[in-house]
């Protein structure tokens, strides 16, 4: 079933200018980018967007590092497009992340993971209403 899923290309791989290189695994993986826009998330944004890990050890440092430097926000559309960019993108830790993933290739620690995507479809329609609207997505 064609889905679409909300990804983000976090500051450790904005900072070291390998959006491109993530957005060529995302592509031969099969999944099309519908949106994408770069944005300097503001303290309030992250916080609201990590809502759910409020009350995690590393809530303050995960704020701290999705505002230290731009991300690249973005829209994946394909055949069950949530489980397959899970997938590409491998393990949150890239110690556990599979030859080929993304964040085996570029990852830099658990926190520095290069990049996030939704856990379920109802995650992705929430995330995705975050950043875009229907009509910045052109499927
Ligand atoms: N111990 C941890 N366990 C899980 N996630 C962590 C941990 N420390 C930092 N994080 C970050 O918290 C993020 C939550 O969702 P992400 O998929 O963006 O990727 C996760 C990691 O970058």
């Amino acid at each position: 079933m064609t889905e679409r899923t909300f990804s983000i290309i976090k500051p450790d791989a904005t900072r070291r200018n390998i959006t491109g290189k993530i957005n060529a695994v995302i592509e031969e993986a099969g999944l099309r980018i519908v949106a994408q826009r770069r944005v300097h998330l503001t303290e309030e944004q992250a916080k609201t967007f990590y809502a759910v890990h409020a009350e995690r050890p590393f809530y303050g440092e995960l704020v701290g590092q999705m505002t230290a430097e731009p991300v690249v926000v973005q829209v994946l559309q394909g055949d069950n497009a949530v489980a397959r960019y899970r997938e590409v993108m491998g393990a949150t830790n890239p110690e556990q992340a599979a030859d080929g993933t993304i964040r085996k290739l570029f990852a830099l620690s658990i926190g520095e993971n290069s990049v996030h995507g939704s856990d379920s479809l109802e995650n992705a329609g929430i995330e995705i209403a975050q950043f875009f609207t229907d009509a910045d997505i052109v499927g």
